[in-house]
């Protein structure tokens, strides 16, 4: 039997710190830590993710702005938004909400936005910071997990096997990254990886960012690992759920995070964090 570890309790906490931060920077008068989100067309789950960022903003007392554009938006178009908020002294952080229409290239509009407002660690400089462990935006997700591990006292990962599936550039690569920083040794499957099954039961820490509804079972899980689950599906009855099988692999693992509320909120209140960040970065 495993302990369920509830991120959304974790980013509660977090997101209680930073509201007591920014109370106080109000206190004193101070300009308000501000994240502007860009969301271009009418993604119905894109819109529900946006409406969370938008509550914990308001939640931790930042400001916020949400700006949204019609699905026909040209490339041109987004890209003077983004030259406008990257000259917007009032502006800290900037999220363009992915995935974009199939008309708009994501790699240039990441590689638009100034490395000193990407909230969401996607530019090549904040990717590259990383990689040589140096102090940068880190992406969300992965930055979440840490948090998650850290929180239940699982950080000290010398010595540790670390098996993440997915080689997304949003989280399998940057959390096989942290992972490495941290002294795991660190295994990287994917689609093509041969015996997959077995590698993952080698893991003390096992990473889901795969993206098929319960696809890992217990059959791939060491007896005691800390499994974290970051897929975000729906089951055959359209119910939320994430890559892991939960009710099977929870007999058989120490640690598990449950979907829904499990590294989604991590998220948000990640992102809120780097934001003060780039706050502070900018004010001193
Ligand atoms: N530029 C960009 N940055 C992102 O960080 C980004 C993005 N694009 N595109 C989409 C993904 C997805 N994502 C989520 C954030 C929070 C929850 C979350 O809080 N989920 C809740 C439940 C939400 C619900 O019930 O619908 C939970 O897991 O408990 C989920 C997903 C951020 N993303």
């Amino acid at each position: 039997m495993s302990e369920v570890v509830y991120g959304s309790e974790i980013a509660k906490d977090i997101k209680e710190n930073l509201k007591v931060k920014i109370d106080q920077l109000k206190a004193e008068g101070k300009r308000i830590p501000k994240l502007v989100v860009v969301l271009v067309g009418d993604n119905q789950a894109s819109l529900s993710y946006v409406r969370g960022k938008e509550k914990a903003c308001q939640f931790v007392g930042m400001e916020n702005e949400l700006i949204t554009l019609p699905e026909t938006t040209t490339q041109e178009e987004l890209l003077s938004l983004i030259e406008r908020l990257n000259l917007d002294t009032a502006v800290d952080g900037i999220l363009v909400q992915l995935p974009l229409p199939a008309h708009i290239k994501e790699k240039d509009i990441i590689h638009a936005i100034d490395p000193n407002k990407d909230v969401d660690g996607f530019h090549p400089c904040n990717v590259g910071k990383l990689m040589l462990n140096e102090e940068t935006f880190v992406s969300c997700t992965p930055k979440g997990i840490i948090r998650i591990l850290e929180t239940i006292g699982y950080d000290d990962l010398s010595g540790k096997r670390a098996v993440v599936v997915g080689r997304s550039n949003i989280v399998g690569k940057p959390i096989a990254q942290l992972l490495l920083n941290k002294n795991a040794t660190v295994t990287i499957c994917h689609s093509r990886t041969q015996d997959i099954e077995n590698v993952c039961k080698e893991a003390d820490i096992l990473i889901a960012a795969i993206g098929k509804a319960k696809y890992i079972n217990r059959n791939w899980v060491k007896e005691g690992a800390v499994v974290i689950d970051v897929g975000i599906n729906r089951d055959e009855n359209n119910k939320m759920c994430g890559d892991v099988d939960f009710e099977d692999v929870k007999e058989v693992c120490s640690y598990i995070t449950p979907v829904p509320k499990g590294v989604g909120p991590m998220t948000i209140a990640m992102l809120l964090e780097n934001t003060l960040q780039s706050y502070h970065k900018r004010e001193g």
